[in-house]
């Protein structure tokens, strides 16, 4: 490699034809690309500096579908912000462009199914996560499984996997018994609170009951450590790892977007550079937390090694994995780093996520009252047969499975990774469902695009897609899944993990501890809802569905104090 030293003996002659050579090879590149330019943009042209990622940032997920405001209404009413019906448009089309920062069309947003299962199941090592996407999963979770990519991603992947097993294994037995146990705690507690309440009732802010549960639940099933976060409110470790994901993913100024998306063209080791240098009190914050979970990791990875030497290896996913990692040859082995990344990742992926599908779901069934009155009379039915079956008390894996009343609509309703990020590897052509007419007026049914476009996957629309799911996907329908789960998804391509979502992504970076997510899902429902009813309160009726890389519950004007989901809490009846 020439040395700065033999560059700078180079005659200046020699130097401008380098610059000349560079510069023509730029511009040849420029006007050779393949533009993505003629595919219908929103009708909201976004501004000039920040392009229509505030759309994606600051407002709420699914800003035209939330809540109580319906489709209809929205596409009815005028003055709508364009924003709104550049979303509408999605449904028309499946594929829209974005304008990027600086005027720059750098990336698509897609829902079509035929564009989803390309990207994420038929094609998934050729379309990477985007480097400034990277570059943040390194900083929350250093080299774990969720940055790694191509081979890289296979070997985490493989040493991982026996750690969250396939269905016949008995991998989710800890982990189920971790979550009722976690869920025991709660409804305990609230019993507590409650008998000591004249009304015998309260309002609480399920969002930190659930995330506590949920993280004692992750602590306990995952790794065996006991993070008692339901019991102690104010432990310095829980709350950090509670705080995490709103703290360094919540809604951002202009500015802040601007700058990250200037951030985001450096080179990745600059990004990473300027991950733990940049000042200011949310960047310590950030770093601190991840200090804190760096520490627990090690803790948790030596005692792992230890028990394992000692012959008392368990079976929570961590023993599983370090057990699976040493039996590994050198070259698949994870080093002893990366298993440390995969703790932090674990506790990035695992946590938040249910206790936001909990949550939602409970928001749910309170504006839905009739169906929380059913789903309680098929619990208690479901509890009288396990009595008599048993002579005791609590479910089983089985029993909780067989109760399908809402499992699937609540993750299809409210998807808690709302977008997923990618971008293409290579020069690729994204095949799409429902063709699209271009702004020149030509309908294609594939999108050419050029190696490094970025594309927006959205989750959220695609669980609405008419074709797969029915006409009234922007219902809150359990029914559904009960009444037609043989048509869902026939004849259309879709995704292949759960239920036809996209919720737990699919294809090879799809979610690895979905079992867990969706039985932990379950048994917290089931306890709850078998013990308490939950009813609206005047903050639930302001919730946004806050885009802070999971979906996390906010209070319209009440940001600054963080995720709240307030919901009033009394005993269930016994028998109804
Ligand atoms: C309702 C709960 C959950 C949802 C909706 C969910 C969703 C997802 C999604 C969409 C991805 C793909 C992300 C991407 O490609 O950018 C993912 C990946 C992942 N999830 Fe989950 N997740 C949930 C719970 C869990 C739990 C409980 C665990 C672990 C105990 C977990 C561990 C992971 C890991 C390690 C990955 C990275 C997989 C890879 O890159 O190969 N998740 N999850």
């Amino acid at each position: 490699m020439a040395s700065p030293t033999s560059f700078a003996s180079l005659p200046v002659s020699s130097v401008w034809i380098l610059v000349l050579v560079a510069a023509t090879a730029g511009v040849y590149r420029w006007f050779r690309r393949i533009s993505i330019k003629h595919i219908p943009g929103p009708v909201d042209e976004g501004n000039f500096w920040c392009g229509n990622l505030p759309d994606l940032l600051q407002k709420q997920v699914g800003e035209n579908f939330a809540g109580k405001r319906d489709m209809a209404e929205l596409l009815a009413s005028k003055g709508l912000l364009g924003s709104v019906l550049s979303f509408c448009r999605l449904f028309v089309e499946g594929a829209v462009l974005m304008d990027g920062y600086l005027g720059q069309e750098d990336r698509l947003f897609v829902c079509d199914p035929k564009a989803m299962q390309y990207i994420l199941q038929v094609s998934g090592y050729r379309w990477p996560k985007p480097r400034e996407r990277r570059a943040a999963t390194y900083m929350l979770a250093g080299k774990a499984i969720s940055f790694a990519e191509g081979d890289d991603h296979k070997r985490h992947r493989n040493v991982m996997q026996p750690g969250f097993g396939v269905p016949e294994t008995k991998a989710l037995l800890p982990w189920f018994s971790a979550a009722a146990s976690s869920v025991y705690k709660i409804t305990s507690q609230w019993k507590d609170i409650l008998s000591m309440s004249a009304m015998q009732s309260e309002v609480f802010n399920l969002y930190s009951w659930v995330s506590r549960g949920a993280l004692d639940a992750l602590g306990n099933g995952a790794f065996d450590h006991q993070f008692n976060a339901v019991n102690y409110e104010k432990d310095p470790v829980s709350n950090a790892l509670s705080n995490f994901i709103f703290l360094f993913f919540k809604p951002t100024s202009n500015g802040a977007i601007l700058f990250l998306n200037f951030v985001s063209t450096l080179p990745f080791f600059v990004q990473r550079w300027l991950n733990e240098k940049l000042p200011g009190p949310r960047m310590d914050e950030i770093r601190r937390t991840r200090r804190l979970a760096t520490e627990l990791a090690n803790e948790l990875v030596h005692s792992k090694v230890r028990e394992l030497r000692d012959g008392e290896g368990k079976a929570d996913v961590m023993s599983l994995l370090v057990k699976a990692n040493l039996s590994e040859n050198e070259r698949g082995r994870l080093t002893e780093e990366e298993i440390h990344s995969q703790i932090r990742a674990i506790f990035v992926a695992g946590h938040e996520t249910t206790a936001n599908s909990v949550g939602w779901a409970l928001l749910e069934l309170c504006r839905h009252p009739e169906m929380q009155k059913r789903l309680r009379r098929e619990i208690r039915a479901k509890e009288r047969e396990v009595r008599a079956r048993n002579g005791v008390e609590g479910f089983s894996v089985m029993d909780l499975e067989s109760m399908e009343y809402l499992n699937a609509e609540t993750l299809r309703f409210h998807p808690v990774t709302p977008v997923l990020y990618r971008e293409a590897g290579e020069d690729d052509c994204i095949p799409l469902y429902k063709p699209i007419i271009t702004t020149h007026g030509e309908t294609i049914t594939e999108i050419p695009v050029a190696k490094g476009t970025k594309v927006t996957l959205s989750v959220a629309t695609y669980n609405r897609t008419k074709e797969i799911f029915g006409e009234d996907t922007d219902s809150f329908n359990p029914d559904r899944w009960l009444n037609q789960s043989q048509k869902i998804g026939q004849g259309v391509p879709s995704l292949n993990l759960y239920a036809n979502l996209a919720t737990f992504s699919a294809g090879v970076k799809s979610c690895i501890g979905w079992r867990f997510a969706v039985l932990e899902f379950q048994c917290f429902l089931a306890e709850l809802i078998s013990n308490f009813e939950f009813s609206l309160t005047k903050e639930s009726e302001r919730i946004r569905r806050e885009p802070c890389l999971v979906m996390l519950p906010t209070v319209e004007d009440e940001l600054d104090k963080g995720p709240q989901l307030i919901l009033k809490v009394s005993v269930s009846e016994k028998e109804q």
